[in-house]
């Protein structure tokens, strides 16, 4: 009965999927005619700018009842693929497979795409400088956390560009080969993540040692090796690792995320609607701090992040890590970016990107 009434639907569905096969492939090859023009002038394959603009149009136009936000999904991947057909770009991560580095290399560049796991943050910024990977994508920040210290450190001495940003949710689960706790001497994460699970891991298992390991990854990996072993990680490294969940949702704050950058020597045109990263320091005097600052507010720049980190020179100096909204070939934002130089004792253009936060 179900099945009379099903039918003639699933064969409209049928026929709309042969059209929408057809509309696809019918892109593919526009896409392949593109990459032929850039092959002739060697221009970069991936172009965020403009995949920022199809995706907001998309979600612009959407009439529904699809989701916006999961129609920018399945136009993500329809680029992605496209994109593979001029190029397949590589893009490094913090590894091993399985980290929520991984996953945010998928939510940027879609599944068409070369990951190149790397051991550590450093690996990643010299694996996109040395041109093994066109792009690198690492952690920044975490709402839980604060700022990823040694990214901070690394993009101040680097020659890439941050090319685009993206944040993900992070939730963690404690996970074992058997699901349980019975046996297990020694609970293994990141130390971000043990830092962000710290709460919930001080009320359930005080007496369980903690170490800290070089990722998520790889805590999972080493449990999934050793049944005295517990990790603190994403599901999907727990389902790479075929480790049993024995709490998921472990992390303090149910709201925790990380931000992460793509790392490249890309210079993204602008979108329309960008963002710009930038690093200053100013002497050590009063006054210096909102002086230096005076010129964004004079433009019209709105700032929308200030992080300070010690200069570790010895003396109380500091770097601080500013994002402006704007793409710095904006009049009014290089008007600013021109000033800010001039005031600041240093000065280093991180680069400008679509803006693509929620
Ligand atoms: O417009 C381009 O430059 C393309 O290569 C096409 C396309 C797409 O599929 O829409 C694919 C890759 C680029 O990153 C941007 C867009």
């Amino acid at each position: 009965m179900t099945d009379d009434k099903l039918k003639p639907l699933r064969e409209q569905i049928d026929a709309i999927d042969a059209q929408l096969l057809d509309l696809l492939n019918r892109r593919a090859r526009v896409a392949q005619e593109v990459g032929h023009v850039k092959a002739e002038t060697n221009a970069p394959v991936f172009r965020p700018e403009r995949e920022a603009q199809v995706l907001r149009k998309v979600a612009d136009n959407n009439p529904g009842p699809l989701d916006s936000h999961d129609v920018q999904t399945i136009f993500r991947e329809i680029m992605s693929s496209c994109r593979a057909l001029e190029r397949r770009v590589t893009v490094a991560y913090l590894g091993p497979s399985g980290t929520f580095s991984e996953q945010a290399v998928y939510l940027q560049f879609g599944r068409a795409v070369e990951g190149l796991p790397c051991a550590t943050i450093d690996e990643v910024f010299r694996a996109a400088e040395a041109g093994t990977a066109d792009f690198g994508v690492v952690p920044v920040e975490n709402s839980s956390e604060g700022a990823i210290n040694r990214t901070l450190d690394l993009l101040l001495q680097t020659t890439l560009s941050i090319s685009g940003e993206l944040s993900i949710p992070i939730h963690h689960s404690l996970m074992t080969k058997s699901g349980a706790m019975d046996g297990v001497t020694r609970i293994c994460a990141h130390s971000q993540a043990l830092a962000q699970c710290q709460a919930w891991l001080n009320q359930q298992y005080p007496n369980i040692e903690r170490q800290a390991v070089a990722s998520n990854g790889e805590a999972a990996r080493l449990a999934s090796e050793d049944p005295a072993t517990a990790a603190i990680a994403g599901e999907i490294a727990g389902q790479r690792y075929n480790l049993g969940i024995v709490k998921a949702h472990v992390q303090d704050d149910p709201h925790n995320r990380t931000r992460f950058a793509v790392v490249g020597r890309l210079q993204p045109a602008p979108s329309g609607k960008d963002q710009t990263s930038l690093v200053l320091a100013v002497p050590n005097k009063a006054g210096a701090v909102h002086n230096l600052l005076a010129p964004l507010a004079r433009h019209g720049v709105s700032m929308t992040r200030f992080e300070s980190r010690p200069a570790r020179i010895g003396t109380w100096e500091y770097y601080f890590y500013v994002d402006v909204e704007g793409h710095a070939e904006e009049a009014k934002v290089s008007a600013a970016l021109v000033e800010l130089r001039q005031n600041a004792a240093f000065f280093k253009l991180l680069g400008s990107y679509p803006f693509t936060l929620d």
